[in-house]
């Protein structure tokens, strides 16, 4: 069999993709894999490739960053809009995925870096989460919520629940 994730994080901005997927890969002892970390490494930093290249190329270099994390033993997280691309759509069916929700008033605080060109404030991100949102229902084998918990806590959980259903 091919190597494949364990599990792969989707969801929207500051849900806690990359924080909660690099504690969920130590606890089930296998490597980490953020695509945007990947991208950043190659290509340089997001907000320099949508501003001097614009969305749809930044989507391609997204898409060549997730095709190789999902031939990986590996935690996966992706970034918010890595689910847009129809490829990654069809290579999501058989995977084991988990989406992270927050609500609006948690996610108030997790946004002022600045980092995220698409997220100019809680209006812009709840715009696209509310467009995104079928679609992250559709893909997601479970959901889990980062609002009100700590991320240790969460971690435990979802390591608990990828341990009960190891297949
Ligand atoms: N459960 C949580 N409680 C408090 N802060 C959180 C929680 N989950 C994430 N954060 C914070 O939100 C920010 C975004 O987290 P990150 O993992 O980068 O999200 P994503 O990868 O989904 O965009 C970080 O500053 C992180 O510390
Ligand atoms: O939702 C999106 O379209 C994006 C989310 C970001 O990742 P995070 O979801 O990890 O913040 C990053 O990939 C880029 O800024 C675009
Ligand atoms: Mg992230």
């Amino acid at each position: 069999m091919p190597d494949r994730p364990l599990l792969v994080l989707i969801g929207a901005p500051a849900a806690g993709k990359t924080r909660l997927g690099k504690r969920v890969a130590n606890l089930l002892g296998v490597p980490f894999v953020d695509t945007d970390k990947r991208i950043v490494a190659a290509h340089g930093a997001i907000s320099d490739i949508f501003a001097e290249h614009g969305e749809p190329h930044f989507r391609e270099l997204e898409r060549e960053a997730v095709e190789q994390a999902l031939t990986e033993e590996a935690v996966v997280a992706l970034g918010g809009g890595a689910v847009l691309h129809a490829d990654t759509q069809r290579d999501l069916v058989d995977q084991r995925v988990v989406l992270l929700t927050v609500t609006r008033a948690a996610v108030e605080a997790r946004i002022t870096t600045g980092k995220r060109p698409l997220v100019a404030g809680v209006d812009s991100w709840q715009a696209l989460v509310d467009a995104r949102r079928p679609l992250y229902e559709s893909l997601a084998t479970r959901t889990f919520d980062t609002s009100h918990r700590h991320l240790d806590d969460i971690a435990a959980d979802v390591a608990r629940w990828i341990q009960e259903n190891d297949s």
